[in-house]
């Protein structure tokens, strides 16, 4: 079932898109800058009307707009659209708690509905305990994840999510994904991102906007595999291991269906069941010998192609690839064919159920 239905043209930014996304669904738009994205959802948000176009919402005409002339036009307010940006925008006069109570309490829920609703999400976005403090008093990943509630609890029809991660720092990132990813399976979304790895953990499908067009799109595991675009190209390689996750003391590893074990950051895994383990090519360091010392991931590896990727040198080794530079795939003198030692750090490594 279509949820939202976006097609529209923005003559001044030379924007003409074309987008469905299904009840439920996640969608990641990638691109360069300038390429669209934020156009796509303010359009969607009602903060840009198009020269000529459509957006209906579960089958409610939001913008109908032909040939310059307003048919159907819906306020921003009056939309049941929630955007959720890089910054967290919570009111810093209210406590956390009144920040989540509002959504529901503007829209004309009792006090006490809208504090049961709030607390539902404070516990569910794992920020109960900060309920009395202010946002001024909180980290940047507690703030997000208080905007998280704060945008949910206000129950939108669809979710927008600009860059929700860009502004926080690395030690934050974690954590914010994760109780994006567990939201969002309950909602319709879209999500404009430069981050490969939050399409690739969040992102049912994938599409690609460049120079104000939507020049490819699919299912996410299908463009990061086989990139039809220049940018999805840039994008894709990134390492993807599935598996089965094992828990015998220590710190946990997943077992590949490769056969590989990888050691990484892992949230809410149980012990045998499918697992995922995630890692950018930039991450892995390549080595002519084997590499000791924890924490660390090292796997043997057969070379199957060396390509130039950007500035870089992409080394694949079957289903592993690796980013290094020139110099130091040079230095190795690696080529098809070649034994190697794939070496990525367990803080690199990102686990999750799939
Ligand atoms: N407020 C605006 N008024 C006029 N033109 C704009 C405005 N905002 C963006 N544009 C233009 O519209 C085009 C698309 O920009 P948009 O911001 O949607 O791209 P983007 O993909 O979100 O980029 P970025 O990743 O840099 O945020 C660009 O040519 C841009 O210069």
């Amino acid at each position: 079932m279509t949820s939202l239905s976006l097609s529209a043209r923005v003559t001044d930014r030379d924007v003409v898109v074309e987008l469905e996304v299904a009840a439920g669904e996640t969608l990641a738009l990638l691109g360069p800058n300038g390429a669209g994205k934020s156009t796509v959802l303010a359009l969607a948000a009602g903060l840009l009307r198009p020269d000529d176009g459509t957006v209906a919402l579960d089958g409610r005409v939001l913008t109908d707009v032909r040939d310059g002339r307003t048919q159907t036009w819906v306020p921003a307010y009056d939309r049941h659209v929630a955007t959720l940006s890089q910054e967290a925008l919570l009111l810093p006069h209210l406590s956390v708690r009144a920040n989540v109570e509002f959504g529901p309490r503007a829209q004309g829920r009792s006090r006490r509905e809208a504090r049961a609703v709030a607390q539902e999400w404070l516990d569910r976005v794992g920020v109960a305990d900060l309920a009395e403090r202010r946002p001024g008093s909180l980290s940047g990943g507690q703030a997000q994840r208080v905007a998280v509630a704060r945008a949910l609890a206000a129950e939108p029809a669809l979710l927008l999510l600009d860059e929700p991660m860009a502004a926080l720092d690395a030690a934050a990132t974690p954590a914010v994904r994760e109780t994006l990813r567990q939201v969002l399976a309950e909602v319709t979304c879209v999500m404009v991102t430069h981050d490969v790895l939050d399409a690739a953990l969040l992102a049912d499908r994938v599409a690609v906007v460049e120079g104000g067009r939507v020049v490819e799109q699919g299912a996410t595991p299908d463009v990061l595999a086989r990139p039809r675009s220049v940018f999805g190209a840039r994008i894709a390689g990134l390492n993807l291991l599935r598996g089965t996750w094992r828990h015998d003391g220590g710190s946990g590893e997943l077992v590949a269906t490769t056969g590989e074990r990888v050691h990484g950051q892992a949230e809410d895994l149980t012990p045998g069941t499918a697992a995922v383990a995630v890692f950018r090519p930039t991450a892995v360091s390549v080595y002519a010998h084997p590499v000791h010392g924890s924490p660390r991931n090292t796997f043997e590896v057969v070379v199957t192609s060396v390509e130039p990727n950007g500035d870089l040198v992409r080394i694949r080794a079957g289903h592993l690839a690796a980013d290094v530079t020139a110099q130091a795939a040079a230095e190795l003198g690696v080529r098809p064919g070649a034994r190697v030692w794939f070496s990525v750090k367990a803080t690199e490594v990102s686990l999750h159920a799939s």
